[in-house]
């Protein structure tokens, strides 16, 4: 389907579930039998920590792809490791793509529009992953720089069939800093929100959104109600759940009827289910892949039970 949005929604009911696997590899927190593996096999540090992430990541594809619709890699932990962990990324990437899972880059990328479309070529691949080096289908996008920075990621989402989710009203507890301050009555999010609904409308598909879509995370629940309501036609991707402290009741209102809409995210509630109740008190430590799956699992009952999502089943 030559549509962001399309595809998603195709994938969530498929799976059933709009539940989304974050991939946010800490070295300190890895199976022991991974680490083992990497430096068995490799030198540097660097090369030692690529390959335990990337066989980490590997391993929770394989757990979660019969279960979900899509996972968030996060460039950031692989970065820090330099060329060798972009290599890393990338191969996790194209492994999630050729497990028929849609890939959102979680890269917070925003600069202005002659270097955003180098972004955009870059990472935006939409459906045919070889139209882009780094494959996914998209791209989480900082919208600081100003509406026109975004119109690159546009133009290259709608010709690739591709997405990006921008930035609005953020999960961190200082989100309210900048994202607060007023303009005559109205918080810098909601003029966000308002330029972002006003592009996803543009780019709306056969469904009923537009393959721009907003950040807005589960931490600030009164808010994402609202930017449900003022974003109609824009799907949420929506952080917070599980290791930030929201449940299923916070992101309730992300979703419309049919339990579309959004998207929930958890990475390390599920990445590292091995290390927390009651996951730790089931399962000894190697048996940290059926944690992450039991983990997966329990988050798309809770969703199912406390949300529209379960208009799905
Ligand atoms: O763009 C994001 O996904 C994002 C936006 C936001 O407001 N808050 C937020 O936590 N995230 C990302 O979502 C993931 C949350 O991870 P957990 O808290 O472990 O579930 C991390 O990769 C964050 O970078």
């Amino acid at each position: 389907m030559h549509h962001f949005s399309d595809r998603l929604n195709a994938a969530i009911q498929k799976k059933k579930t709009p539940a989304l696997v974050g991939l946010d590899p800490r070295f300190d927190w890895l199976p022991a039998d991974i680490v083992s593996n990497a430096n068995k096999n490799h030198h540097t540090q660097a090369e030692i920590v690529a390959a335990a992430f990337e066989e980490f990541c590997l391993r929770i594809i394989d757990v979660v792809a019969p279960l979900v619709p899509a996972v968030k890699p996060q460039a950031a932990f692989f970065e820090e490791w330099g060329p060798a962990g972009c290599a890393a990324l990338q191969r996790v990437i194209l492994k999630a793509r050729e497990a028929g899972l849609v890939v959102i880059c979680d890269a917070k990328r925003g600069d202005i529009g002659s270097t955003a479309e180098a972004y955009a070529r870059g990472y935006l691949a939409g459906e045919n992953i070889d139209s882009a080096i780094w494959a996914a289908d998209c791209l989480t996008v900082n919208p600081y720089l100003g509406s026109d920075t975004l119109e690159p990621f546009v133009n290259v989402a709608v010709e690739r069939g591709a997405g990006i989710y921008v930035l609005v009203r953020t999960s961190n507890p200082g989100a309210g800093t900048f994202q607060d301050r007023k303009t005559e009555g109205t918080n810098l999010y909601e003029c966000v929100a308002a330029a972002v609904e006003e592009l996803a409308v543009k780019t709306k598909g056969a469904g009923n959104y537009g393959s721009i879509g907003a950040v807005v995370g589960a931490t600030y629940p009164e808010e994402l109600n609202q930017l449900r309501a003022l974003m109609p036609h824009t799907p949420l991707l929506v952080p917070g759940y599980g290791s930030q402290g929201a449940g299923a009741g916070d992101v309730a209102g992300a979703f419309d009827k049919q339990g579309l809409g959004a998207i929930i995210n958890s990475s390390r509630g599920i990445n590292f289910a091995i290390r927390k109740a009651p996951y730790s008190e089931k399962f000894a430590p190697q048996e940290w892949e059926q944690a992450i799956e039991i983990a997966t699992i329990d988050m798309i009952a809770d969703l199912a039970n406390h949300t529209p999502a379960g208009n799905l089943q």
